[in-house]
């Protein structure tokens, strides 16, 4: 586990991390989340006792990463993928890791087979792509076998492949039983990986909760409906107190998830249905929600910034037209 308790990170005037109390368990994928400059890399350099706190404690398994003997073995990371002597080919960067943390050489080899770099171990590091350079990143995270795995925003600049790849990698660690903890600042790469999320804004924490709940909580759902029969459905819904939005000419919208009861209805009322499907909006814009009073730096797009804290009259705004 690794466990913050009142943790704050200052640097002069600036407060990157305000007093985060939270825990990161084994057996799931934590993502923690938080727009540009909200403190996740300052938090994450904390517990690898790479930044000193100027209050409150981070703890791995009960101690503080300096207390750690052969720290590689308890907990890997990657934080910045191009922190790698580029003169260095990918087999000596791990290998002298390896050396410098009591892990055998042989391990080498399965990490960098585990991430597909073989065939360009003897490569020189400077060559790398970032593709290739976030794979050599992971490779390190995982040469001690650690039970704890932090990942800054690893799937940044890979491509499609890459990104799924490093999607089932950290599921397949987090099914082994271990810790993984994964920065990013995409709900929607979230939302297809973590278990379990943290969110921060302005070095705060804005939410603490399973993935599941913050979906149901934060997704607003809703039905669409495509009828040859408008006016008739209208009607019949409207007479059991289902409350309808037109949207566009052809398609008909109702809050929440009443899909079944108005599959029913139809059926009773002999009325075509070409389409009745449930519909959730975007995660990302409930992310952005939350977080809107503590993005640190706006776009000037001519729209006004959101308004910080949930709120319901304005879901669906986008899709409610009618
Ligand atoms: N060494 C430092 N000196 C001064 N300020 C710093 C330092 N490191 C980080 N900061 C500031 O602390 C805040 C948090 O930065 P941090 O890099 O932890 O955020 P982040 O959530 O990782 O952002 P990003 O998603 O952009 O990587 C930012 O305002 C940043 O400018």
């Amino acid at each position: 586990m690794i466990e913050l308790e009142g943790l704050s990170k200052r640097y002069g005037e600036k407060v990157a991390v305000n007093n985060l109390t939270f825990t990161v368990r084994p057996g799931i994928i934590t993502g923690f989340l938080g727009p540009n400059g909200a403190g996740k890399s300052t938090t994450m350099r904390m517990v690898l006792g790479l930044d000193r706190p100027t209050a409150g404690d981070v703890r791995i398994d009960g101690r503080h990463y300096d207390q750690l003997k052969d720290p590689l073995t308890y907990v890997g990371a990657l934080l910045d993928a191009k922190a790698v002597h580029g003169g260095r080919s990918a087999f000596n960067h791990l290998l002298c890791l390896a050396q410098a943390n009591g892990i055998p050489a042989r391990r080498v080899h399965e990490v960098l087979d585990t991430v597909g770099l073989t065939a360009v171990a003897k490569k020189k590091a400077k060559g790398f792509s970032l593709g290739m350079a976030q794979r050599l990143g992971i490779a390190a995270a995982l040469l001690g076998d650690p039970r704890i795995l932090m990942f800054d925003e690893p799937v940044n600049g890979l491509d499609p492949e890459g990104i799924h790849w490093i999607r089932n990698l950290m599921k397949s660690l987090a099914a082994q039983g271990r810790t993984v903890f994964v920065s990013s600042h995409l709900m929607s790469e979230m939302a297809l990986t973590a278990d379990h999320l943290v969110v921060i804004g302005q070095g705060r924490l804005l939410a603490d909760t399973s993935m599941a709940d913050f979906i149901a909580r934060n997704s607003h759902s809703y039905v669409r409906i495509r009828t040859p029969q408008r006016e008739r459905l209208l009607d019949v819904l409207g007479g059991a107190g289902i409350t309808v939005v037109e949207s566009g000419a052809a398609v008909l919208e109702v809050d929440g998830d009443k899909s079944e009861a108005i599959g029913e209805l139809a059926a009773q009322h002999r009325i075509v249905l070409h389409e009745l499907s449930p519909q959730q909006a975007s995660l990302e814009e409930a992310f952005m929600r939350l977080t809107a009073g503590s993005v640190e730096y706006h776009a000037h797009d001519g729209q006004p910034p959101a308004p910080a804290g949930p709120q319901r009259q304005q879901w669906g705004g986008e899709w409610r037209k009618g």
